[in-house]
């Protein structure tokens, strides 16, 4: 099987405690696959560990294959992974929407014109073009995301990491965005609390419980 990432018996130790030891897990080409578990259990810190921004301290992860022994090596592969943080509100860094979802695609030497072509396909796509003008801080916690959401897909990254992307959303925002990541052909791994979302969305479920991941069958979930 084409692989975007394989993690190979990672640990993660912090201070106080380990958080999980020697998780490993596939994730396949535009396979899209979840991660649950409770509070604290170190979610977001494996999500973090797969996106490069923090380094294993036992282990290693493949990206397309090709093994990755410290964070310096993930550089190549900024263009294609994105990462949506659990909280978005100190992510943005335009006041409009379409200043900010175009801004990623200025700041790698694309002209007005072409990154503004981009962008308005974009909200489009994500039918979100009725917020082209409004000021960011002024958008519900939904609106937020889908934003943020916009600004990571005109990168066309390969692999879409996404910390509770519906966390705090109604249920006709989480909706929303559960069409918009059905209708992305990517990879991708979700972390999320709302098993309802989770089901709709991903075939392969892990749980992150008692420091491992365990893959759940489908009655389980
Ligand atoms: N920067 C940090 N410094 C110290 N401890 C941290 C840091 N980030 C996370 N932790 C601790 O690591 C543990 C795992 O945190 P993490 O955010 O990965 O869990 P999670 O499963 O995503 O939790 P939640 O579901 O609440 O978002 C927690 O005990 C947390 O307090």
């Amino acid at each position: 099987m084409s692989c975007s990432v394989n993690l190979r018996a990672v640990s993660y130790k912090n201070d106080k405690k380990e958080l999980f030891s020697k998780i490993s897990f596939n994730l396949g080409h535009e396979e899209k696959i979840a991660i649950i578990g409770s509070n604290g259990s170190g979610k977001s810190t494996l999500l973090k560990i797969v996106a490069g921004l923090i380094a294993p301290t036992d282990g290693y992860l493949e990206i397309f294959h090709n093994k990755i022994n410290n964070l310096k090596e993930f550089k190549k592969y900024r263009n294609d992974i994105a990462y949506l943080p659990q909280d978005v509100t100190n992510h943005f860094l335009c006041p409009t929407v379409i200043e900010d979802v175009i801004f990623s695609l200025r700041t790698r030497g694309e002209s007005k014109e072409v990154a503004l072509e981009k962008g308005k396909k974009i909200l489009e796509q994500l039918h979100i073009s009725h917020l082209e003008d409004r000021i960011i801080f002024d958008l519900s916690g939904g609106e937020q995301k889908i934003v943020a959401l916009a600004g990571l897909l005109i990168l066309e990254p390969r692999i879409l990491l996404l910390d509770e992307p519906t966390n705090a959303l109604d249920e006709e925002s989480e909706k929303k965005i559960v069409n918009i990541l059905n209708s992305i052909k990517k990879s991708m791994v979700i972390v999320s609390h709302h098993k309802s979302f989770i089901e709709s969305l991903a075939p392969t479920i892990y749980k992150l419980h008692n420091n491992c991941l365990e893959k759940l069958e489908v009655e389980d979930n």
